[in-house]
């Protein structure tokens, strides 16, 4: 069977992310999987998909200039001209003359006829008038700054400025664009992180340990973790850092009952369940039942047995648990928009429109599993969103709805990092957000609320 080659497979997972609504990691993923394309060109192939998702709106800017009629040009031309140009402006490594015969190669064969020679052209002429492109200064025109050269949406931009100022906007638009380390969660039922990190480094991988959990690593560059040591043993979990810091806030203890009310693939039930060393009793649910097999997955790989997965929509929760569950988790489905950098494609998708839904939802879920909390018991809320609306506007119209809850210190369930006042004082009161700049990880938020007895 002819070998693909890399640029082919980043042009196939480029369209079906457009054209299908595909999730890019996803997509890459399984493009990957199947394609026998050695290390290197793996590499290439995420790099390519990845980046010209990151840096669409400043590849558009400088190829509209080039273009007579911008508007005119299909879309399956327009995303090979992305690709070419995206090796031209940003690869040091690829020479120009490879990035456009590549590109024009890829034309050819996917039977583009004559605008084989516009993209020949442009892609030509934008290696020789690269340096005249004139992108919007951050310090003249700020939002035309973030929204093209920074590659985010008007709408959000604008909205970023207002709540976090210009240097936190910029420095989390930055971030979104870096790739994310991987980072993994040491199981403690079966390993410690000193004897984990020691057996990454006799097998040749780089890592560190994470400053957000004492069971975090963090690893030095991309790896297909499946094949690291101690993976099929269950020895480790894939989880962002960020997520990592949740189940400490939940904290359950040895023979609580435990609610994870939004839990598939499982991320957060599997780390509570090692938490409570195995001796909790946790009901994790989802409202999708083709998910449930990977939280049951995950519990088997990791020697987890006190997990019971269900199907249930927690808007809607039975009864028999109602006032008597320790702690309740509820980490909500929400607009993801503290993790652009792993899903860059997410941030020309989601609109306002969407916000004002996801509330919705967000408040029916609260409403629907607070009552199972029992009195003294707690509901941690959690999502990987920065918006106000569905992080501090949400618990405090919660608390209004909910007099018998009250938001309590959080501080002594977080990592000792070094918090801003502005981050110290907000975990006194009970909530606490990570921007994504802050420690280089996802962007969340998390809230810890008790009924009282
Ligand atoms: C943010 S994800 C949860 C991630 C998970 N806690 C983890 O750490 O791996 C939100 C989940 O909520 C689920 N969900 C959405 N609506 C729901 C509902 N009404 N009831 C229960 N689960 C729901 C989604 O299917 C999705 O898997």
């Amino acid at each position: 069977m002819m070998q693909p080659s890399p640029r082919g497979v980043a042009l196939d997972v480029l369209n079906a992310v457009e054209e299908r609504k595909a999730y890019a990691n996803l997509q890459l993923a399984h493009a990957l999987e199947g394609s026998g394309l050695q290390r290197l060109d793996r590499g290439l192939v995420s790099e390519l998909v990845l980046g010209v998702l990151r840096r669409q709106n400043a590849l558009d800017f400088a190829l509209d200039g080039l273009l007579k009629r911008p508007g005119g040009v299909p879309t399956d031309a327009r995303r090979l001209l992305r690709l070419g140009a995206y090796q031209i402006l940003y690869l040091d490594r690829i020479p120009d003359a490879v990035a456009c015969h590549e590109t024009v190669e890829l034309a050819k064969q996917a039977g583009l006829g004559r605008l084989t020679s516009l993209i020949n052209g442009v892609l030509r002429q934008l290696v020789r008038r690269r340096d005249e492109i004139p992108w919007p200064r951050w310090e003249d025109k700020p939002v035309e700054h973030l929204t093209v050269v920074e590659s985010h949406p008007e709408w959000l931009v604008r909205r970023w400025l207002k709540q976090f100022g210009a240097e936190r906007t910029r420095a989390i638009c930055q971030v979104n664009n870096q790739p994310a380390a991987v980072s993994l969660r040491v199981n403690g039922l079966r390993a410690n992180r000193d004897a984990f990190l020691q057996q990454l480094a006799e097998a040749g991988v780089e890592a560190v340990p994470s400053a957000l959990h004492g069971m975090g690593v963090r690893l030095a560059s991309a790896s297909a973790v499946t094949r690291l040591p101690g993976f099929a043993e269950g020895l480790f979990t894939v989880q962002d850092e960020s997520s990592m810091v949740v189940a400490p806030v939940v904290d359950p203890q040895p023979g609580e009952i435990v609610v994870d009310a939004c839990a598939a693939p499982g991320g957060k039930t599997t780390h509570m369940a090692e938490r409570s060393g195995d001796k909790a009793t946790i009901h994790s649910w989802d409202i999708h039942p083709h998910k449930l097999g990977l939280i049951r997955e995950n519990c088997r790989r990791l020697g987890i047995e006190c997990v019971q997965v269900e199907a249930i929509d927690a808007r809607h929760p039975a009864e028999a648990l109602r006032g008597e569950v320790d702690c309740l988790l509820l980490d909500a489905p929400c607009s993801g928009l503290g993790v652009l950098r792993r899903k860059p494609e997410l941030r020309y998708r989601i609109s306002e429109a969407d916000l004002v839904r996801l509330r919705e939802l967000q408040r029916e879920l609260l409403d629907g599993a607070a009552p199972l909390v029992k009195p003294g018991g707690v509901l941690v809320y959690s999502t990987c969103t920065i918006e106000p609306e569905e992080n501090f506007q949400q618990v405090k119209d919660f608390l209004q709805r909910h007099p018998d809850f009250g938001a309590e210190d959080l501080s002594p369930f977080l990592p000792d990092l070094d918090f801003t006042e502005e981050e110290k004082r907000q975990s006194a009161k009970g909530y606490f957000q990570i921007l994504p700049h802050r420690f280089q990880t996802d962007g969340f938020f998390v809230a810890r609320l008790r009924r009282r007895s």
